[in-house]
């Protein structure tokens, strides 16, 4: 469990607030890790051991565990234990049903005496509404991290439809606003749509937002801090793939600690710039 003010204090002191995605993908991890009986988790140990100083947290993306069966799923629970306790870990499974279905995928990823899994937090499409995400914050201390701009392309699809709460986007911040407040509820928006981050200021001028869209996807850091960053921080930046795949060689660990720290010396910078430290 991480709190709020944990996990300020942690950006502070490791003056980051990057969040490395695990999305590891079989046919990409360096070959010589397929020696091991569980190359995944050996891929995983190797990332974290190498970039745990320079992130505030880690994001497994479940769709890459999953894909794999039974044995993905042990990948994912014991990459789970593995995970540093000080960093916030998220559990990204993008989850939205009817409320005792909810109860069961909360369980499967909150419930660690069941299931070996106990994450920090979980992101949730809100699409089903109210009770597909309350079941999620009866887990004292969890945080659930809603959609709310993505990084798609299919983004426009629904999420700037017009309502009378404004674009369906700014319509979801402010209704889940009223389910918890900023030490319990994340959005994500995505960093390809820094332009639209003085807006969700508007609605969201307290809670963290987790961004991804860094790196492979193209989005500035820059213009995310811009316009995103609060006297807090107020920021979580995901990348996955410009940091663990940053080498396919028997370096890959080192080369994704130098690619992490490029990321953390901006993030420092951004900080400072912002009076967060
Ligand atoms: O919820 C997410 O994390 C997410 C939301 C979004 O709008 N866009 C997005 O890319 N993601 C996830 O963030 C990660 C981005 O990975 P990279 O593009 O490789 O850095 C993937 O795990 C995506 O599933």
């Amino acid at each position: 469990m991480l709190s709020r003010h944990q996990l300020i204090d942690q950006i502070k002191r490791k003056k980051t607030f990057l969040c490395i995605g695990l999305d590891p993908d079989i046919e990409k991890i360096p070959a010589f890790l397929h020696q091991y009986a569980d190359p995944v988790l050996e891929f995983n140990k190797r990332i974290i051991d190498a970039t745990k100083d320079l992130c505030v947290a880690y994001k497994p993306n479940a769709a890459f565990y999953e894909s794999k069966g039974i044995k993905g799923l042990q990948s994912l629970i014991d990459t789970y234990k593995y995970l540093p306790k000080e960093c916030l870990s998220i559990i990204d499974a993008k989850r939205g049903d009817i409320g005792n279905t909810s109860d069961q995928y909360a369980q499967a990823f909150f419930n660690e005496e069941v299931t070996g899994m106990g994450f920090d937090a979980i992101t949730i499409t809100p699409y089903m509404g109210n009770d597909s995400v309350t079941p999620y914050l009866k887990y004292e201390g969890k945080w659930v991290i809603i959609l709310a701009l993505t990084s798609s392309v299919g983004s426009k699809d629904f999420q700037y439809l017009n309502t009378e709460h404004g674009h369906l986007y700014e319509a979801v911040i402010q209704k889940a606003n009223t389910w918890a407040g900023a030490d319990r509820i994340m959005y994500v928006v995505g960093a390809t749509k820094s332009e639209e981050f003085t807006n969700i200021r508007k609605y969201a001028p307290d809670n963290f937002l987790l961004v991804p869209g860094v790196g492979a996807q193209g989005g500035s850091l820059e213009d995310v801090c811009k316009y995103g960053i609060t006297k807090d921080c107020g920021l979580l930046v995901n990348s996955s793939r410009g940091i663990i795949y940053a080498s396919n060689g028997e370096d890959f660990a080192d080369a994704a600690r130098a690619e992490a720290l490029k990321l953390q010396v901006q993030m420092e910078e951004e900080l400072e710039k912002a009076s967060v430290i």
